[in-house]
């Protein structure tokens, strides 16, 4: 029988993930032992509530609400509470301690990741965070090794697994907004809060942690543009299928020349895009996730799988809770910060892309004429116009009968396509701007 050595493991949060963490932890310790070359002893969960119940059959005498003791006897510690407070100051506790953290919480790393990482670098402590982006879907480590020798040029993909679960539902079954939002936190996908998920600030913390690592700079969360899938209605999903497309929130992170200086610059931004039904990413179902990365010389890269849920996230905690173990049995320096540019991040007007309006228009002669003028005397160019259902409005007491326009442009500048669709709200002939969508992944 092999004696190893214990590395002691203390778990900040029993809930969708940290229930699973520590099942999978207890199930396979042997594998973990016989893997890491020590063996990892849970120490403790801490949880707010010791009554309330667990998704897995987990020890009693495991569970704390003492937080603090946990962590002054651990060597490494996991963080899966979520949240800032008191998630930032139990992982700046652990560090100082001398622990290695595990954290699954992209909101703390996208808000105060730079502060937990200088005082990482201080201590000589490691931080590792694969669960925070994408899930189960090994991400962080490519881009932070794999990748380190090569230049991201740019990433797209659908890093939220409650909104595409939302829009996936709306767009095969039909389902209504709020029947799938009850179901994907019925299931463990959404944020305690799932504003967090519907508003896209969830994505938005992970492009700016995705756009951070492969330009090696530093993103701030309130510079990534950021729009939530709040305004899709089951009309909107209806009208791009019919065009051949499928509704997604996308995170795309891009190098891009400044207009202003012609020197190197970035954007992070999110929003629900229209995709062709033919792309990739419009068959990434249910709470999957998907993230193409273009590299220079790699050239096209893509990580697929689950993007949330307990075990699956749960397998990506315990991937780098085996490499901290791993570092903690053999030492070494572990990865430093990676950050040698501050590259200015571009706001969205100055972005470039393709775009579908969706107009509701009185049905009357010359109506078709005075919208595209509007389109030309802003600069964007019409590439189709198609004409879908009729209706009918009341005017002034009148029945009106009015039609959906979709107008699908060529590539526009955001500025000029915003000023395009202001002046079209305010024409005569619309009686209302039904949607605007970016199209993405020509
Ligand atoms: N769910 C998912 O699919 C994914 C989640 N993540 C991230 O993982 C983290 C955890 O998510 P998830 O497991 O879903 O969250 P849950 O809300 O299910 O669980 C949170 C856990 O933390 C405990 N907790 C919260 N606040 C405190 C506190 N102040 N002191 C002690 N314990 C506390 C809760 O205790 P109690 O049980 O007593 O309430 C609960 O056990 C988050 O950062 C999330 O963003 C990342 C990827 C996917
Ligand atoms: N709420 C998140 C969970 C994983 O990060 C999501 O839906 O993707």
């Amino acid at each position: 029988m092999i004696e190893y050595r214990n590395v002691r493991v203390a778990l900040l949060g029993g809930g969708t993930v940290g229930a699973q963490v520590a099942r999978l932890l207890l199930e396979h310790k042997e594998e973990f032992a016989s893997r890491v070359g020590a063996s990892l002893e849970l120490t403790g969960i801490a949880v707010r509530n010791l009554d309330a119940p667990r998704s897995a059959d987990l020890p009693k005498e495991l569970f704390t609400t003492d937080a603090e003791s946990l962590i002054l006897g651990a060597d490494i510690v996991i963080e899966v509470m979520g949240g800032l407070e008191p998630a930032r100051s139990y992982i700046l506790q652990a560090i100082n301690s001398g622990a290695d953290v595990v954290t699954a919480n992209k909101a703390l790393l996208a808000t105060h990741g730079t502060e937990l990482f200088e005082a990482a670098e201080r201590v000589g402590a490691q931080l590792y965070f694969e669960a925070a982006v994408a899930g189960a879907i090994p991400i962080i480590r490519p881009l932070r090794e794999s990748l380190a020798g090569d230049r991201v040029k740019r990433i797209m993909g659908i890093v939220n697994g409650t909104t595409n679960y939302i829009l996936d539902k709306m767009d095969t079954e039909g389902a209504s907004f709020e029947d799938a939002l009850a179901v994907a936190t019925e299931l463990g996908y959404a944020e305690a809060d799932p504003t967090a998920d519907i508003d896209a600030f969830d994505a938005a913390q992970k492009a700016s942690i995705l756009a951070s690592l492969a330009f090696h700079t530093t993103i701030p969360l309130e510079k990534v543009h950021r729009e939530g899938i709040r305004e899709v209605t089951g009309k909107t999903v209806e009208l791009a299928k019919k065009a051949g497309y499928v509704v997604k929130l996308l995170a795309i992170c891009e190098r891009l020349i400044d207009p202003e200086t012609g020197e190197e610059a970035v954007s992070a931004r999110v929003y629900p895009a229209l995709i062709s039904r033919e792309h990739p990413l419009a068959s990434v179902h249910k709470a999957n996730n998907a993230v193409f990365v273009e590299a220079e010389a790699a050239g096209s890269l893509m990580f697929y799988g689950a993007g949330a849920g307990g075990p699956e996230t749960a397998s990506a905690v315990l991937g780098d809770l085996v490499s901290a173990a791993r570092r903690h049995i053999i030492g070494g320096p572990g990865l430093g910060a990676s950050t040698n540019a501050n590259l200015l991040v571009l706001p969205i007007s100055t972005i470039t892309t393709r775009y579908h309006v969706t107009l509701s228009v009185y049905d009357r002669p010359g109506v078709l004429a005075s919208v595209a003028d509007v389109f030309g005397r802003h600069g964007v160019s019409v590439e189709l116009v198609e004409q879908g259902t009729f209706g009918s409005e009341a005017v002034s007491g009148e029945a009106a009968p009015t039609a959906t326009l979709v107008i699908g442009t060529h590539a526009a500048l955001e500025s000029d396509l915003a000023s395009t669709v202001s002046a079209l709200a305010q024409l005569d002939a619309v009686s209302s701007v039904v949607s605007v969508l970016r199209v993405e992944g020509a």
